[in-house]
C-alpha cells in the first residue's frame, strides 16, 4: 500500500525521503519489522521507540514515523507526527481498510464485569445464528476459533488486524472489552462503536490513571464514541457521569432504583442465580449458572444490548442459561466433601461481590486464598485485605503475579488491611504451598476460594513466567501426585 495512502488524515510533516513508496507492513515494535515495513516509533513509559530505528531498518523498514527530532543517517523516509499512538491508530485503520465500519461494534467497559458481559452478549448473538467476534482478557475469538492474547484490549495495530480478519471471515457483530488503558492510550481511537456498555467504576489501575476522576474520564471516552446506544448500570455511582458523556440513546439497567431494564425476585446459590427480568410490562424468568448479584448485573447489561437489537427475551433466556466462563466463579468438579471455586476477583469491589455471593447460603467455612498483582495499583491491596477479613472465615494471603516486586512486600500491604478485622489469617508466599494448606484445612461443606488468577494458567515472577494452572494444581494435590 502506498505510504501516502496509509497516511490519509494523519497530521505529519516529511522530515526526509519520499512518501510515494510501497509499504508492505506496519510495526510499532522494531523486533517485528520486516522488508518494506513502516516503523512507528512510540515514546513509551519505559522505552523510546526512536532508540530502535536502526534495529527496525536493519530488519527492512523503509519508512519511520517519529514524534520528536531524531538524526537518522539511513536512506529511508522519515515523517514526524504529533502523537505516535494516535497516528498509529489512524495508520492501522487506513492500512486494514477501516474494518470497524463494516462491523456492528459493541464495546464493554467498567472496572469489573467486562469479560463476563462480553461472553453473555456473544452467546445471545450466536443464538440468532450470527458469527461473532470477541476481543478480551481471556483470549480473542472469531466464532469458535480462539486466538491467544496478552492484553484485554490490544494495541490499535493488532486490534485493526483482528477486525479486518473478522470482516473477511464473515463476522457481523464484534463484542469487545474496552479497558481504560486502551481508551487513554488511543488503542480504540479508530473503532466505530455502535453500542457502549458501562458495568461499574470502582478502584483499580490508579497506578496508571492516578485519580478516580482521570479513570472515569478515560472510560467516558467510549460513551462519546458510541453511535447507536449507551447501556448504563444506573445503580453505579458513576452512572450519571457516563450518561452525561453519552452521545446516543441511553438504556439503563439496574436492581436498586428504577431502571428501564430491571431484575426482581433474585435467588442465589452455588449453582447459580435466578431472577425475573422486567422491561416495562414484559417479564421473564432468567436463570444463570454463574452465582452472585454481580452476575445478575452482568446479565442485565447483556439483556439490554439484546433489547436494543430486538432479540426476543425467550431467545435471551435460552442463551444465558448455560453461559459459563473459565476462571469466573468456576466450581471444580472434585470428589471431596467441600467446594473449590476459582475466580478472577482482583479488586476490592470484585472480591466483595464474590464473597457476598457465598454469604447467603454457604453452611461451612469460607476459606479465602488470594494475593495481588505486582506492578499494579498498590492502593487496592490493604482494601482487599480488609474485604477479605470482613467476609471470609479464614484467609491465606499469598502471591498472585508478583512481577518485578518482592512477593512479601505485596503481602505485607494486604496484611495491613486484614489487621483491621478479627478474621484469622496466615501468610504463605508460595501460591502452590498456600493452595496445599487451604485444601488440608477444608472440612465438609466448607468452600475453598482461590481468587485473583481465574483463567490464568501462568504465574508472572520477577525473572520468569511459570506454568501455573490452579485447576491442575488442586487435582494433583488431592491425588497426592503434585509435582514439586
Ligand atoms: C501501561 C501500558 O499499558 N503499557 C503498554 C505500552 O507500554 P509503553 O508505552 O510503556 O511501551 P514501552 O515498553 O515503553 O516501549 C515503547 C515503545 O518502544 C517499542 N520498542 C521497545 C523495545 C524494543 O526493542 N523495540 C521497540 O520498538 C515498543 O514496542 C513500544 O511501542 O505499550 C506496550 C506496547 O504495546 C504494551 O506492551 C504495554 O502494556 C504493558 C505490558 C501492560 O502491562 N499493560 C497493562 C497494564 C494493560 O494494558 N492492561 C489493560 C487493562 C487490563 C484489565 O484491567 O483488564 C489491557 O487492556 O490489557
Ligand atoms: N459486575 C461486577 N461487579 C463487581 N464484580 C464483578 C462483576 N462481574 C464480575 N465481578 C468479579 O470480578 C471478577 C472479574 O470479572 P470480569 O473478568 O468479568 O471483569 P473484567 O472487567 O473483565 O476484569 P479485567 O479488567 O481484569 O478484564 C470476577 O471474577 C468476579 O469476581
Ligand atoms: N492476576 C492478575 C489480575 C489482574 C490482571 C489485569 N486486570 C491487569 O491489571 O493486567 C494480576 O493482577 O496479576
Ligand atoms: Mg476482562
Amino acid at each position: 500500500m502506498r505510504l501516502v495512502d496509509i497516511l490519509k488524515d494523519v497530521k505529519y510533516t516529511i522530515v526526509k525521503g519520499n512518501i510515494d513508496v510501497d509499504v508492505k507492513g506496519i510495526c510499532y515494535d522494531s523486533r517485528n519489522s520486516k522488508e518494506g515495513s513502516l516503523f512507528v516509533a512510540i515514546k513509551g513509559f519505559k522505552f523510546d521507540g526512536a532508540d530502535y530505528i536502526n534495529d527496525a531498518v536493519e530488519k527492512g523498514a523503509i519508512a519511520v514515523a517519529v514524534e520528536h527530532e531524531v538524526s537518522i543517517d539511513k536512506d529511508i523516509t522519515v515523517i514526524k507526527v504529533e502523537n505516535a499512538r494516535k497516528s498509529l491508530a489512524k495508520i492501522a485503520s487506513n492500512y486494514y481498510g477501516d474494518p470497524s465500519k463494516q462491523l456492528f461494534m459493541i464495546g464493554v467497559t467498567g472496572t469489573n464485569g467486562k469479560t463476563s458481559v462480553t461472553y453473555m452478549i456473544k452467546s445471545i448473538l450466536e443464538s440468532q445464528n450470527n458469527k461473532v467476534g470477541l476481543i478480551g482478557t481471556i483470549h480473542n475469538m472469531i466464532g469458535d476459533k480462539v486466538y491467544p492474547t496478552e492484553r484485554t484490549t490490544p494495541e490499535s495495530l493488532d486490534l485493526q488486524r483482528y477486525l479486518r480478519l473478522m470482516v473477511d471471515e464473515g463476522v457481523k457483530y464484534v463484542v469487545m472489552e474496552v479497558s481504560s488503558h486502551s481508551l487513554a492510550l488511543n488503542r480504540v481511537d479508530e473503532c466505530k462503536f455502535d453500542i457502549a456498555v458501562f458495568t461499574n467504576l470502582t478502584q483499580d489501575h490508579l497506578d496508571f490513571h492516578k485519580t478516580m476522576d482521570e479513570y472515569a474520564n478515560a472510560k467516558a471516552k467510549l460513551f462519546r464514541m458510541a453511535k447507536t446506544a449507551c447501556v448504563i448500570n444506573i445503580d453505579d455511582d458513576y452512572s450519571s457521569f457516563m450518561i452525561e458523556n453519552s452521545n446516543a440513546k441511553v438504556v439503563t439497567y439496574g436492581i436498586k432504583d428504577y431502571a428501564y431494564i430491571m431484575a426482581k425476585d433474585i435467588k442465589n446459590d452455588i449453582k447459580g442465580a435466578k431472577f425475573t427480568v422486567q422491561i416495562e410490562d414484559i417479564k421473564s424468568e432468567i436463570a444463570l449458572k454463574i452465582p452472585g448479584l454481580f452476575s445478575v448485573y452482568n446479565s442485565l447489561a447483556a439483556i439490554s444490548v439484546a433489547f436494543i437489537l430486538g432479540i426476543p427475551l425467550q431467545s435471551v433466556k435460552m442463551a444465558l442459561k448455560d453461559v459459563k466462563i473459565k476462571g469466573r466463579f468456576e466450581v471444580l468438579d472434585l470428589e471431596v466433601p467441600y467446594n473449590v471455586v476459582i475466580d478472577y476477583a482482583h479488586t476490592p469491589d470484585g472480591l466483595e461481590n464474590l464473597m457476598k455471593a457465598f454469604g447467603e447460603y454457604n453452611t461451612g467455612k469460607k476459606i479465602l486464598l488470594f494475593g495481588c498483582g505486582g506492578d499494579r495499583d498498590k492502593g487496592k491491596r490493604p482494601k482487599m485485605g480488609e474485604v477479605a477479613g470482613k467476609y471470609a472465615d479464614f484467609v491465606i494471603i499469598t502471591s498472585d503475579n508478583p512481577r518485578s516486586e518482592e512477593p512479601i512486600d505485596i503481602i505485607r500491604e494486604i496484611e495491613k488491611g486484614i489487621k483491621n478485622t478479627k478474621c484469622p489469617y496466615t501468610i504463605i508466599e508460595d501460591r502452590k504451598e498456600a493452595i496445599k494448606y487451604a485444601l488440608s484445612i477444608a472440612k465438609d461443606n466448607d468452600v475453598v476460594i482461590l481468587a485473583g488468577k481465574g483463567h490464568e494458567t501462568y504465574q508472572v515472577l520477577k525473572d520468569k513466567v511459570i506454568d501455573f494452572d490452579e485447576r491442575d494444581i488442586v487435582r494433583e494435590i488431592l491425588n497426592g501426585d503434585e509435582k514439586s
